[in-house]
């Protein structure tokens, strides 16, 4: 779904990332880690094509990233869901606009059941029509979190969803990413929590790969 194959990142300087291959099969669950400023945010950009590898290949869905054109990044980024770390909203905008809005700026309808379902599903059921200000960090990540899944992707990405949340809340968010794994969704999470990773482990096939010296290795029993 998502292959590296002997990728490397520099945003200028010296790499970040060096000689990355592997492999994002579809309907695996990867968590990533690593301290902070190791690149974990700036692999997920390379998952995405938000960055271009400085040496090596990305491939996703099947088709290298330098060979796509503008339109095609589009489309393969329909099939790619993101939870940005800051996750931003529109603020003057109802929570359901702005769950909504990666159909209407592609020109696609919103089934008001499917939005009602969705919402009631990351529990804002009732915020539908609150404005983004209005809501607590966890409401904004499961926000976050339909706005990303509402085009039905393939892959959902998430930079740290959990990073600013309360531990009741950080399973809650889990709890939703396992069920969506479960419906087929292919996942990556970017983490430093280390107990939401062992808490996973116990629902869902998770493995675990750690940024180590600018590497990227799978992480044994040891989490
Ligand atoms: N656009 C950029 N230009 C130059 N350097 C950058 C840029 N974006 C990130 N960096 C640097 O690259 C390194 C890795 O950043 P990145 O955000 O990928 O790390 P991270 O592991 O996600 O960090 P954190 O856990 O703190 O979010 C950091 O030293 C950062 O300062």
């Amino acid at each position: 779904m998502i292959a590296f194959d002997n990728v490397a990142y520099s945003y200028g300087g010296g790499e970040l990332l060096s000689e990355i291959s592997l492999r994002l099969t579809p309907g695996s669950f990867h968590f990533l880690t690593g301290p902070s400023g190791s690149g974990k945010s700036t692999f997920l950009k390379l998952c995405y094509a938000e960055l271009l590898p400085t040496a090596g290949s990305v491939t996703i869905f099947d088709r290298e990233v330098r060979s796509l054109g503008r339109d095609e990044v589009a489309r393969m980024r329909r099939r790619v869901g993101v939870v940005h770390q800051d996750c931003q909203f529109l603020d003057h905008l109802p929570l359901a606009a702005n769950v909504t809005l990666p159909l209407a700026v592609t020109g696609r309808e919103t089934n008001a059941q499917d939005l009602a379902d969705l919402m009631a599903w990351v529990g804002l059921g009732q915020l539908a029509d609150a404005l983004p200000p209005a809501l607590s960090g966890g409401e904004r990540q499961r926000a976050a979190v339909a706005r990303a899944i509402i085009t039905s992707p393939d892959v959902l990405l998430a930079d740290e969803p959990t990073g600013n949340l309360d531990w009741e809340m950080s399973l809650r968010l889990l709890k939703l990413l396992v069920e969506l794994n479960r419906m087929g969704t292919t996942i990556l999470v970017a983490t430093h929590d280390l107990n939401l990773i062992r808490n996973a482990k116990q629902q869902v096939a998770a493995r675990v790969l750690r940024i180590s010296n600018r590497r990227i290795q799978l992480a044994g029993a040891d989490l």
